[in-house]
């Protein structure tokens, strides 16, 4: 009461749900919660609802390592990911919250000569398509980043890095916190620890609403965005993705003063590496091998990863960790995502972004609610269609996902 008294208001309303919705949104990760955002504020729909099973953005939204770049290689994958860079760029001024986007650089740094070839036709792709991205010699790297080792002598010499300075970090919870305070704000009704159970279809197989764990609720459009579930829940109107779910783990160390002053992303040695707002050092490792719906991973996973931290950045060393996680990745064949109408009426999908959605964030939501309220998808994510694999019109960017995960 207080606080209200104070001009103090909650972060969004945490509603219940109601009978019916025009649309509802099922995962209320960041790409769910900024779908919800755009439908209200760009289509000008009402009447919508994001359902979450857990708690708000608790799933890989809470647990990934903030790396946004749109360095990718491929024309329609670059296009996706550099719609997204762009409204990262204005998004605090966008949500009127600090999503502490910080355009620190990121380098993709080149250990062996293979490297060094695919990293250059990634900066001059990237030019093509008018997105920034150059080549470093390991001196420039060095200069750009001081606590890199570039020592002839190591396992795994830095050759060089292609360096994109647009790219960043941001804090992964104050952007789903600012979309959903802003979907919020125009009415998107949130439904918290509310599992949906089912997909309702009429005879005509158009879909009519979802089962929840707390009763059904209607609707004439749903939008799946469950990321490592998305499986799950495109089975309950019988559609099979190709998804295969697995394990990617992260680790914090404890919170030390600005030492790393950029994102730096080793595709050989299965590691990236950047520092919070906080003071920790963010590392990322490869995915777990083995299919697995668990939030955690082997410990020889970020034991290889820290081995490797600890050759490229002698400085760490004596670093302590402070907490790993994992989280549940769903990885498509050609680790491309998938933003597109289903074959059932009503149903709509938002999935595959494997161990890189974080940076589509803002563009998947986008994109994702375009093609909800139009019906039909927006040039940008065209190419992404569950039918591609059956077409095998793939877009591959398995090595541009900088960790061979
Ligand atoms: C360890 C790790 C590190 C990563 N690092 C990066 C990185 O540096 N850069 C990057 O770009 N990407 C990264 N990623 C990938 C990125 O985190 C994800 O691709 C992205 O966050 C997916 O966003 P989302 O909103 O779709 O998913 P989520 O945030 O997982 O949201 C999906 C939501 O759906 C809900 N849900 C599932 N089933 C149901 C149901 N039946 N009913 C209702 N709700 C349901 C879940 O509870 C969840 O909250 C990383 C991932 C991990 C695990
Ligand atoms: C988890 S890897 C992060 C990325 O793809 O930029």
């Amino acid at each position: 009461a207080v606080g209200r008294h104070l001009g103090w208001r909650p972060q969004w309303r945490s509603a219940a749900p109601k009978p019916s919705y025009d649309i509802i949104i099922v995962g209320g990760g960041g790409h769910g919660l900024g779908a919800a955002y755009y439908l209200a504020k760009q289509h000008g729909l009402r009447n919508i609802a994001v359902v979450e099973r857990g708690w708000l953005a608790g799933g890989n939204t809470a647990r990934n390592t903030t790396i946004i770049r749109s360095n990718y290689l491929f024309e329609q994958s670059s296009s996706y990911y550099e719609h997204a860079l762009k409204l990262w760029e204005g998004l605090s001024e966008e949500l009127n919250y600090n999503v502490m986007f910080s355009q620190r650089g990121c380098l993709m740094v080149a250990h062996t000569v293979h490297d060094v070839q695919v990293f250059k036709r990634h900066v001059y792709a990237n030019r093509l398509n008018g997105i920034d991205n150059e080549w470093l010699t390991p001196e420039e790297t060095k200069a750009f980043c001081p606590p890199l080792n570039i020592s002839p002598n190591i396992r795994y010499p830095v050759l060089g890095a292609a360096l994109q300075r647009r790219a960043g970090t941001a804090r992964h919870d104050a952007v789903a916190w600012g979309f959903a305070r802003a979907a919020s704000d125009l009415g998107v009704d949130i439904i918290e620890n509310c599992e949906v159970t089912g997909i309702d279809r009429d005879p005509s197989g158009k879909v009519t609403g979802v089962q929840t764990t707390r009763g059904p609720i209607r609707a004439g459009k749903i939008g799946v965005s469950a990321a490592g579930h998305s499986s799950v829940v495109l089975a309950m109107a019988g559609i099979r993705l190709p998804l295969q779910v697995n394990p990617l783990q992260a680790l914090v160390s404890e919170p030390v003063k600005p030492a790393f002053p950029c994102v730096v992303m080793s595709n050989t040695i299965h590691a990236y590496i950047s520092q919070s707002d906080k003071g920790e050092m963010v590392i990322g490792a490869g995915t777990d091998s083995y299919v697995s719906y668990t939030q955690r991973g082997g410990l020889h996973i970020p034991a290889h990863t820290l081995e490797a931290i600890c050759e490229l950045v002698p400085d760490f060393r004596r670093l302590r960790m402070l907490r790993s996680w994992g989280g549940i990745t769903d990885n498509t064949p050609d680790r491309s995502p998938i933003t597109a109408k289903t074959s059932v009426p009503g149903l709509y999908v938002n999935c595959g972004w494997g161990t890189g959605g974080f940076k589509a964030t803002p563009g998947a939501a986008n994109l994702f609610a375009w093609t909800i309220a139009r019906d039909e998808p927006h040039p940008i994510n065209a190419p992404f269609t569950i039918e591609r694999f059956r077409d095998g019109t793939l877009i591959d960017e398995a090595a541009a996902a900088a960790v061979a995960h």
